[in-house]
């Protein structure tokens, strides 16, 4: 099993500390989201670990070795940086018939990762003719052609459509299943919900998080309840006498909140008040990253005077 590990890894870039002190790893059978604010330091660490770049101090591994000591890095660590590297005068299947001789893969696997990414119909089309997603998918392709162990995949959603953005969320899911580690960049949080299991999350350079999706959701946002009722007045002073304070929407609901929707349905039947709607507000990815990094991000927009 091959864990990709980050042990105090520094990256300064002049006087401006990139990457500080960062320890993390990303362990194999399960999807990691890479999450952080824009010049958080995701992409000079994903270089760091790829040997793109040196760093500062620390150490950046992938099974226990530096990238650079790899021997054949295309059949570990399968890499989605930038999906427009490819020449656009050469054809999909070239491309990667290209890449595949260059690490002694058959050109069978080829073909098999054009059908696995939906790129067997236009594979002996040239790459410029592609669109954005085609060309997403192609990077993909590139990616997994080694069939690595060790996936590092930088907003792989991009340029997707509805049924691509299905399709890359059940790879990942099934590239983890099958023992791989995962590693995915995104700035897209219900994408993000949609398939990591873990997440890293950085701010500034430093380490924020590194815990399962669903704790960090939990330790942060409570779920609520959304209510209307015909006599909000009554139900509020039910709600109240068991402890739960309602606040008004703009829209005539109220919201419940760190309550459960069986608790206030009861409540509210106790009352005597019909119900109109009654739904659970569950905690989102977003919510809980936006608590996180609001106080980190480093861009963060300020009001402009007058
Ligand atoms: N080659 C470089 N020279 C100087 N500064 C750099 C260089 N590369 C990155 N930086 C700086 O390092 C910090 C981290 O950037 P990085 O691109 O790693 O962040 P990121 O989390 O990937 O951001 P984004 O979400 O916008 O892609 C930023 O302040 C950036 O300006």
């Amino acid at each position: 099993m091959t864990s990709i590990d980050v042990r105090d890894l520094s990256k300064e870039y002049g006087t401006a500390r990139a990457v500080d002190t960062l320890t993390f790893s990303v362990r194999p059978g399960r999807v990691t989201g890479f999450l952080g604010p824009n010049g958080a330091g995701k992409s000079t660490t994903m270089r760091l670990v790829l040997g793109l770049d040196r760093p500062t101090s620390g150490t950046a591994t992938i099974g226990g070795r530096a990238y650079a000591d790899l021997s054949q890095p295309l059949r570990t660590v399968g890499v989605l940086l930038d999906a427009r590297t490819a020449h656009g005068s050469r054809t999909g299947r070239d491309h990667l018939r290209t890449l595949a001789a260059t690490h002694r893969i058959p050109d069978a696997r080829v073909d098999a990762v054009l059908a696995g990414t939906g790129l067997a119909a236009v594979a002996r089309r040239r790459v410029r003719t592609y669109s954005p997603g085609m060309r997403q998918r192609l990077g993909i392709a590139a990616a997994l052609l080694g069939d690595p162990a060790v996936l590092l995949l930088d907003e792989p959603s991009n340029g997707l459509d509805p049924e691509g953005i299905i399709w890359i969320r059940e790879l990942l899911r099934r590239l983890a299943a099958e023992g791989r580690t995962v590693l995915v960049s995104s700035h897209l949080m219900n994408e993000t919900a949609s398939f990591a299991d873990h997440l890293v999350v950085l701010g500034r350079g430093r380490l924020l998080a590194d815990m399962p999706l669903r704790e960090f959701i939990d330790a942060r946002v409570r779920p609520g309840v959304r209510m209307r009722a015909t006599d909000p007045g009554a139900l509020l002073r039910a709600l109240a006498r068991h402890g739960h304070e309602a606040a008004p929407g703009e829209d005539g609901a109220w919201t419940v909140r760190h309550a459960r929707v069986a608790e206030v349905g009861r409540i509210a039947a106790e009352a005597g008040v019909p119900l109109l709607e009654l739904a659970a507000e569950e905690a989102t990815l977003e919510q809980a990253y936006l608590d996180l990094t609001g106080a980190e991000t480093e861009f963060t927009a300020q009001p402009q005077e007058a």
